[in-house]
């Protein structure tokens, strides 16, 4: 098999890059842009996000996205581009805004740029949407074959968006690289179809290092929304360097456990990264690392606000029952370089209740 990296085409990141966002799309469009926006950034930041196209006077038509990246939302934009209207779409929002836009483009056969408006997930950079039921499930990944044209970081936005996101982020970010580590032990295909390259794995271990060298004084400066070379380290860490990392090499237990955990009805509760956050926890448990390694992640977590405990997810131990064979039905569980069983997942699970 060949080795493999893909990354979007631009990354940038920066303050007020919303304010230019016109010009962004005539890089690649020249047409009329389709701009789909969360519906709680689309009330605070409207206008921004119109101005540089009023200005310009760029055709564009904003829509807002309703409440779940499923299959119904997505052929919902889909259906909305009539007689080729459109030659780029915009996506702006959380995780799962921009998902529907990559898919939407990806049926479309457009190019997509990407605003992220929190680093709360890894989606901005991958070639690959998570699509749930309309119910909120996770369902599927759906694999759109591309990255991203241009994945734009407003960091004025994130700086404003709430801590919890910003930490969210740093919970998905922190799977990264012990996934990837998992998968080129295992010889895994990485999710875009190749063997793991030296870079992407470099990757994946800069992320790793970059929150806990960078997370604490991160967090402490988003607290008083300030930004830091800190702020800026993470936020990159957060967007490219696990987003980029983790495509490039793979998925494993931390994923298949967050997975797993947004099917049980109190999923709710938490943010994806944070179910990430203690899946990593769980793989990490699994994989028999060092104590000290084991708790100086938990550590970070404790410093940085993630939650360590199926408690602090809102999961009762009756309910281990239920998530432990939705973990196994994972396809991340064979990305792991041992087997892993009901007793072994049950073992690490009880350890991590309370
Ligand atoms: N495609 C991928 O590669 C990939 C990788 C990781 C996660 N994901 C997916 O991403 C999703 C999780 O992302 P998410 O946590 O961003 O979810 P989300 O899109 O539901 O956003 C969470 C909340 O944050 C709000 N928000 C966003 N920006 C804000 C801001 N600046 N200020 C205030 N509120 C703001 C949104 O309105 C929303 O209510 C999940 O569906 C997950 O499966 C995808
Ligand atoms: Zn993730």
């Amino acid at each position: 098999m060949e080795r493999i990296i893909c990354a979007p085409s631009q990354y940038s990141q920066g303050q007020h890059l919303i304010e230019k966002l016109a010009s962004y799309y005539k890089k690649i469009g020249n047409q009329s842009a389709y701009i789909i926006v969360d519906s709680f950034i689309n009330q605070t930041y409207h206008d921004m996000i119109i101005k540089s196209f009023e200005v310009s006077h760029t055709p564009y038509t904003l829509t807002v996205f309703g409440k779940e990246c499923c299959m119904e939302e997505i052929q919902l934009h889909v259906h909305a581009h009539t007689l080729n209207a459109y030659d780029v779409v915009i996506g702006i929002g959380g995780g799962k805004t921009l998902d529907t836009a990559k898919a939407v483009a990806h049926f479309l056969h457009l190019p997509v740029i990407i605003l992220p408006t929190s680093v709360s997930s890894d989606a901005p950079c991958s070639q690959i949407s998570a699509i749930y039921t309309a119910d909120g499930c996770f369902d599927y990944y759906l694999q759109l074959g591309t990255n991203p044209n241009m994945v734009i970081v407003d960091t004025s936005l994130i700086i404003q968006a709430p801590i919890r996101l910003f930490v969210a982020g740093m919970g998905d970010a922190l799977s990264t690289y012990y996934e990837s580590y998992a998968c080129y032990q295992s010889g895994a295909c990485s999710q875009v179809g190749g063997t793991i390259t030296k870079a992407a794995l470099a990757l994946s271990k800069l992320a790793l290092d970059t929150l806990l060298e960078d997370g604490y004084a991160a967090k402490c400066a988003i607290e008083k929304k300030v930004d830091s070379p800190a702020v800026n380290n993470i936020i990159e860490a957060n967007t490219y360097l696990s987003g980029v990392g983790f495509e490039n090499c793979g998925l494993a237990l931390a994923h298949a456990t967050a997975n797993a955990l947004s099917k049980l009805p109190t999923s709710t509760v938490s943010l994806h990264g944070e179910k990430v956050a203690f899946g990593t926890l769980l793989q990490i448990i699994l994989e028999q690392r060092p104590k000290s390694e084991v708790q100086s992640i938990i550590g970070f977590c404790c410093t940085v606000g993630l939650p360590t405990t199926l408690t602090a997810l809102g999961v009762q131990e009756e309910q281990l029952h239920t998530l432990i064979p939705l973990i196994l039905e994972e396809p991340g569980i064979k990305n792991m370089p041992f087997s892993i069983t009901s007793d072994m997942l049950y073992d690490a699970l009880i350890s991590l209740i309370h």
